[in-house]
């Protein structure tokens, strides 16, 4: 007999067929209305608009099909699981495949991928660049300044949690989110492990940080702010950031939108300012550099993740995943029982990770039981979908 009980069974993988179900609400509403969102941002000619509407139909009625025989990356979504989901509902297939699938039909649509005038143009460019020069964004590139006063931890612990909080910046999370008035009482941090996190980036730090990024523009922009600092105050000598190879789930970020960003900070007056400008020199020099793997807008779980991107993070001091659907993915995307440790569920994560999400999806695991119960007692099962509370989870 062996010392140690055998693992637990895995939770059920989400799918999205459950009617009142939240991914049954994201593929039967939220598609459908990111679809909407589309159709209206370009004066797309009949053939997108056609396009758009034979997705629209698809997605909510019909089934998966096949890419394109030209696709690009064709051959790269077969290995991800394609062959064996054409022909099922939308519904049926993990939802996270679905989503990331519908995704990438959706950039199809608008002839992203093909050669032609609408080659590698943006759909959701004009939103982000909205929200880019919005006075919100004004008010927190001039907070900045404010921080120059804070002796460092200080100034490390607000950066942190800007960059965390700047994950309810989700742009596809508005188009469904109940108002922030409806948002909950505290607690609103469920887990925070920052104390685990700074001890993984000591202070004259040789390491490596991945930030693996997730939502443009008020998201990106804490992110960056706290990737400069770690570097800046030498708590790692070197830092790589994850972008996305394309658009995708509406918000997240690209390298288009990375120097959007950096734009704007190089072009705000105070303490903005120096900030970009660092950023960007550290850019010049190699310090900071960027990456936009294939396989961070893939459908599949980081458990899978190829060998490349595995020995990549295998090297990190610390890898930190922003947001939901990279906690999704790095969990699993399956209802765990919510107080499931975060370290058995991210054992096959090759280094150091950690998680920094507001909570937009019913996956969450690593609570402690009383925290549960408090949030169930408070808003039932409302405080995992609502975006109103949010997670530092760290695996040394
Ligand atoms: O990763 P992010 O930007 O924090 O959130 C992505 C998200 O809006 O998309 C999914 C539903 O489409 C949910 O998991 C989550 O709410």
């Amino acid at each position: 007999m062996p010392d140690t009980p055998a693992p637990a069974p895995a939770a059920p993988v989400l799918l999205g067929n459950e009617p009142g179900s939240f991914p049954h609400s994201v593929l039967a509403r939220r598609h459908p209305a990111i679809i909407r969102q589309v159709r209206e941002a370009f004066p797309y000619g009949p053939g997108i608009r056609g396009a758009l509407d034979a997705l629209l139909e698809s997605c909510t009625d019909g089934v998966i099909e096949p890419l394109p025989a030209g696709a690009p990356d064709r051959d790269r979504w077969l290995s991800w699981g394609l062959g064996s989901h054409i022909g099922r509902s939308w519904f049926d297939v993990p939802w996270l495949w679905s989503e990331s699938y519908f995704h990438r039909r959706l950039l199809e649509a608008t002839g992203y991928f093909a050669p032609g005038a609408w080659q590698g143009v943006d759909p959701f460019r004009p939103t982000k660049l909205a929200e880019l020069d919005s006075a919100e964004t004004d008010e927190e590139l001039t907070a900045l300044d404010g921080l120059l006063t804070l002796p460092a931890d200080e100034q490390a612990q607000a950066l942190l949690h800007g960059s965390l909080w700047g994950n309810r910046a989700d742009l596809s999370f508005r188009l469904s989110a109940g108002d922030p008035a409806d948002a909950a009482p505290a607690p609103a941090l469920v887990a925070d492990d920052s104390a685990a996190l700074w001890s993984l980036l000591p202070a004259a730090g040789t390491g490596t940080l991945c930030l693996v990024a997730d939502n443009a523009g008020r998201e990106l922009i804490p992110d960056l702010l706290l990737v400069g600092h770690l570097l800046s105050a030498g708590r790692v000598a070197r830092a790589v950031l994850h972008l996305k190879p394309h658009p995708y789930y509406v918000s997240d970020a690209t390298t288009a939108d990375l120097l959007d960003a950096l734009r704007r900070l190089t072009a705000a007056p105070g303490a903005a300012r120096d900030h970009g400008r660092r950023l960007w020199a550290a850019l010049e020099d190699g310090t900071l550099t960027v990456r936009a793997h294939p396989f961070s807008a893939g459908p599949l779980p980081y458990a899978e993740m190829p060998g490349d991107l595995r020995a990549e993070f295998a090297g990190a001091a610390l890898t930190i995943l922003k947001g939901d659907l990279n906690y999704r993915r790095l969990v699993g995307d399956r209802l765990w029982p919510p107080t499931t440790p975060f370290a058995d569920v991210t054992a096959h994560f090759p280094g150091p990770v950690a998680a920094l999400r507001t909570l937009k999806s019913d996956v969450i695991t690593g609570l402690d039981a009383a925290t549960e119960a408090a949030l169930v007692a408070a808003e039932q099962q409302r405080w995992r979908t609502g975006g109103t509370h949010a997670l530092i989870q760290v695996r040394r």
